[in-house]
This record gives C-alpha cells, sequence and structure tokens, in this order.
C-alpha cells in the first residue's frame, strides 16, 4: 500500500474477463503501457503461479508484453503509484495467495488507487470462477471479451479442455485449452495425460 494517499476520491475497478484467447491479456497490456506513457505510476502484477512464458512479464499471444511482479500476496506498492494492473487473477486464490484479494483491492480502491484486474470468468467446467464474479460485481466497468470457437470460427465465450488431468488450475496453453462456442464446448475426454 502506498505511504501516502493516492487521491482524496475512491479509486476505480476495471474487470476484463472472457474465455482463454480472448484478448484479455493483451487490453491489460495496452492500458497500462498507455498509462506509462502517460507518465502514471503503475505497478503490473501477476500470479507467480502463473510459470508460462518469460519471468517478470505478462504477454500477450498477439506478442505484446509488459514487465511485471509475479506475487503470492499483495505487495508492497510504493507511493506514487497510481493503478495497479492484475492479470490471471483467477488464480489468486486458496494456497496461490496469502491474503483475500478481494479485500486487498478494496482497500487499494479506499486508498484512491485505481485497479484494472483481468482473469478467467469460468473455468473449462464452464463454471465461474468465483473471485472473478465477485470482481465483476464490484466493478466500476465491466469488459467481457470472446474469442474465435477453435472448431468454427464463431464467437466464443468458453474455454474447453482437450484432455481430463483432474486439475482444475493447471497452467497450459492450446495443447491443453481451446476457446469454444456454445455449440462446440464439450467436456474434456477422458484422462488422457500429457497428451
Ligand atoms: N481462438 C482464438 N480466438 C481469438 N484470438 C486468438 C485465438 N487463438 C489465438 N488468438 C490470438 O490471441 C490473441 C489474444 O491473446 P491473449 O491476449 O493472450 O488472450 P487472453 O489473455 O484472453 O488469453 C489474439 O489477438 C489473437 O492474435
Ligand atoms: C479454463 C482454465 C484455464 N486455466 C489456466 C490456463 C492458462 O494458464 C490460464 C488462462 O490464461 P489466458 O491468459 O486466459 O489464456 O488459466 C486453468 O487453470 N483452469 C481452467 O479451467
Amino acid at each position: 500500500m502506498p505511504t501516502e494517499p493516492a487521491g482524496a476520491t475512491r479509486g476505480r475497478l476495471t474487470v476484463i474477463t472472457g474465455p482463454m484467447f480472448a484478448g484479455k491479456s493483451a487490453r491489460l497490456i495496452a492500458e497500462a503501457r498507455k498509462a506509462g506513457h502517460e507518465g502514471m505510476a503503475i505497478a503490473v502484477l501477476k500470479p507467480a503461479f502463473d510459470d508460462r512464458g518469460a519471468r517478470g512479464l505478462v504477454s500477450s499471444r498477439d506478442g505484446s508484453s509488459i514487465g511485471c511482479e509475479s506475487v503470492g500476496a499483495w505487495p508492497d506498492l510504493a507511493w506514487p503509484t497510481r493503478l495497479v494492473f492484475i492479470d490471471e487473477a483467477q488464480f489468486l486464490t486458496g494456497a496461490n495467495y496469502r491474503g483475500d484479494l478481494i479485500a486487498d483491492i478494496e482497500r487499494a480502491l479506499d486508498a484512491g488507487l485505481d485497479v484494472m484486474v483481468s482473469g478467467l470468468d469460468t473455468d473449462y467446467h464452464r463454471t465461474p470462477f468465483a473471485v472473478m464474479a465477485e470482481l465483476a460485481a464490484r466493478a466500476d466497468a465491466h469488459l467481457h471479451l470472446a474469442a474465435r470457437c477453435h472448431r468454427c470460427g464463431q464467437p466464443a465465450r468458453w474455454t474447453a479442455k482437450r484432455a481430463e488431468t483432474g486439475r482444475l488450475l493447471e497452467v497450459g496453453d492450446d495443447e491443453l485449452y481451446e476457446a469454444r462456442c456454445d455449440m462446440h464446448w464439450t467436456e474434456p475426454s477422458a484422462a488422457c495425460h500429457g497428451q
């Protein structure tokens, strides 16, 4: 938390949700870069649990990236941090996060910081990630993005897992997951570890 208040008014919470491949990270990176170019002091966070890609970077499949801190708890944000960007927030629960992300974000908002969070709205069973549903309910602005269905190219609002590995939280890319439309979403095929 900054040692001095960022502003007299409460900050704004913006939430970006959607399935995998929808451009959530791309949008978060674009907003963070824009704020940085405008001279705002920003902090970019991602879960330490997400070990995909280069360390210390939030990156999008569109090739864009930005430096970040990998966290398992709310970090000490040095003044004059004004904006906090958090990617892959669906991971910041349970054993992957010491504390309560919602309470930590609320405290940051109360201190006048703006917070932008992106994450999956639903898991591969189409069940909401509770932390993202809670954040979306509290958001001042909520952007819901769609991907293109890997089967037919139509707008896709679900993520399907190609094989059941028994883990609800499992870092992966298109070797394990696909974006799917209503017509093509399915539960994963039976155990098929590593294929
Ligand atoms: N099925 C797909 N639907 C949409 N974009 C896709 C798909 N597969 C790959 N892409 C690429 O992924 C980019 C978005 O990636 P990314 O920002 O990492 O999304 P997210 O963070 O939502 O998973 C798109 O701009 C596009 O270039
Ligand atoms: C659907 C689903 C996904 N995950 C994992 C897979 C990826 O590592 C991230 C999502 O990344 P993206 O930037 O949105 O592409 O989440 C998971 O652990 N459980 C799931 O149900």
